[in-house]
């Protein structure tokens, strides 16, 4: 029987002749959640997800995802995921819309074609040929491919790399959207807003381990963090750390006579201050240990 989890990864490890890339992870992913799996270039997220994916084979762990080995799965299985790789390359003379119907055509119950090219946003492209595609157009039909076989589970590594604003914008729209559907995705990515505004929960793996998992909120205490206050004073620009905000604006408030305080701002770290401590304290002891040897 399937459990509540998508995906269970318990001692997940992986090593190439030179490295060991994934070094005895452990991963829960909910049925319906956002994850956004982050770490640094190299950190082992794309062997993790391409293992879950059943592309490559872990040396050692337990792997449940939608409750089979993905090792062993079958092509029922195949039908229930949908996977956006980090790279793709073919030089495919189809148009869009041919590219995209033709997928539909391999999953017993597609999405409609026309909506998916339409909600990715290549609708004035739809009959363009693939290759005339920019690269972040290509990325767009990536992730309609992704997508166009209704998937129950979504793998998406750095779906956002070389969209501009407005198509990250449009892109994150799709995913909630699929997320409201009911639609598991597991994301990876280095752009820490997008992970802030799209997952429930994040990971961050570095050198092969997870280091945290938590909602973007509260990774490494970041919800009982010191805040900071700034605002413009008569005599400039002034900022107090403090761990009641609320109390020093209400004192701002009183001492500016209750009127607007000019350039008022309450900040906590943010995700991304956050993450490069996490990341920063793995590479120091990195430093460390080498300098021990
Ligand atoms: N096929 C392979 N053969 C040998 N080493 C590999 C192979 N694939 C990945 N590696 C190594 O394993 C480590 C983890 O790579 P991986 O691609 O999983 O990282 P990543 O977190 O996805 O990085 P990025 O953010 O750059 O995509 C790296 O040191 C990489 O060089």
């Amino acid at each position: 029987m399937e459990n509540d989890n998508a995906v269970r990864v318990r001692g997940l490890v992986k090593r190439y002749p030179d490295k060991v890339a994934v070094d005895g992870v452990d991963l829960d992913i909910h049925r319906g959640e956002v994850f956004a799996l982050l770490g640094p270039n190299g950190a082992g997220k794309t062997t993790t997800v391409e293992i879950l994916e059943g592309y490559r084979h872990a040396d050692a762990g337990e792997i449940s995802v939608l409750g089979s080995d993905p090792a062993r799965a079958d092509r029922v299985w195949r039908s229930r995921i949908g996977i956006v790789a980090q790279t793709t390359r073919d030089e495919a003379v189809l148009s869009v819309a041919e590219m995209v119907t033709h997928f539909a055509g391999y999953y017993p119950n597609p999405r409609d074609p026309a909506q998916v090219i339409a909600a990715v946003g290549l609708q004035d492209k739809r009959k363009a040929r693939v290759r005339s595609l920019s690269g972040g157009q290509r990325r767009r039909l990536d992730v309609a491919l992704g997508v166009i076989g209704n998937p129950e589970l979504l793998f998406l590594d750095e779906p956002t790399t070389g969209f501009d604003p407005e198509a990250r914008r449009q892109f994150w729209t799709l995913i909630e959207e699929l997320r409201t559907e009911g639609t598991t995705i597991l994301l990876t990515t280095h752009y820490l807003d997008e992970a802030e505004h799209l997952a429930d929960r994040v990971g961050v793996i570095a050198d092969g381990r997870m280091l945290e998992v938590a909602t973007p909120e509260t990774l490494g205490g970041r919800g009982a963090r010191t805040a900071r206050v700034s605002w413009l004073s008569a005599d400039g620009p002034r900022e107090v750390r403090t761990d009641e905000p609320t109390a020093e604006v209400a004192r701002l408030m009183a001492a500016f006579g209750g009127s607007e305080v000019p350039e008022l701002e309450v900040r906590r770290p943010s995700l991304e201050d956050i993450y490069l401590e996490l990341i920063g304290s793995v590479s120091t002891a990195r430093v460390l240990e080498g300098a021990s040897k």
